[in-house]
């Protein structure tokens, strides 16, 4: 991570959360997604690191897709195995006040109404996958806004495991993202399908989504 540091201009003694908050907001003003190496705070980055690195093996559940009577194990499409954050323990309640305080930032600045935030750790074992998908389907969901953070300390572009955001249906390219420590990557759900390599060595990170309220749709939900 520290040299990793040295060659970005985003490290953490650059700029406080709002600053943060900012960029991330403006790329997804700007392009709908951003992409930001090296980003996360660092005292936040090393907690929640060292957290799902103690999490007990008993802690996962193999992930599926959906949830409650939907909730389906699918390996044709996902391999990894998830744990979702209730902010129960410290590590958990740390990253909610930091998500709260980007969600009442993105609705300040860019009006999207976020509402609730559903997040879980994840842990992809050497081979695993998750093939190319959207988060949320037009009309059919409320999830709006997609965000991920990564916990992999000296990956190489050997290692594989990129996530590769593509710009619309149509993209076969994309863009590929590295999962290095501290790299956060948000997205409107809808508007990217992405899909993430599989790797040689274990892969970690944290995937959340903010959700609109539905049940108020005729008006803007206030800020939070
Ligand atoms: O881990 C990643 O890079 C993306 C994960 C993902 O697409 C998801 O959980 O929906
Ligand atoms: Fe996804």
């Amino acid at each position: 991570m520290l040299a990793l540091k040295n060659v970005s201009q985003f490290s953490e003694s650059h700029f406080n959360d709002d600053s943060l908050f900012a960029l991330i907001a403006e790329g997804i003003e700007n392009k709908g997604y951003t992409i930001l190496p090296a980003a996360f705070p660092e005292t936040l980055t090393d907690k929640l690191f060292i957290h799902q690195q103690q999490m007990e093996a008993d802690k996962f559940e193999n992930a599926g897709i959906g949830r409650g009577n939907e909730y389906l194990k699918n390996e044709f499409v996902r391999t990894d195995a998830i744990s979702w954050i209730t902010g129960e323990t410290d590590a958990g309640k740390d990253w909610l006040n930091w998500v709260s305080g980007l969600q009442s930032y993105l609705n300040r600045r860019l009006f999207l109404g976020l509402f609730s935030f559903e997040s879980h750790f994840a842990h992809y074992s050497p081979g695993d996958y998750y093939k190319r998908h959207y988060d949320a389907f037009k009309g059919e969901s409320n999830r709006v806004l997609s965000l991920i953070v990564y916990f992999n300390s000296h990956w190489l572009a050997s290692d594989g495991g990129e996530l590769v955001l593509y710009q619309n249906q149509y993209d076969q390219v994309g863009t590929k993202v590295v999962p290095l420590m501290g790299t956060i990557v948000a997205f409107l759900s809808e508007e990217f399908p992405h899909e993430v390599l599989s790797a040689n060595r274990n892969r970690y990170s944290i995937a959340g989504w903010f959700r609109v309220n539905t049940s108020v749709s005729v008006r803007v939900d206030p800020p939070r």
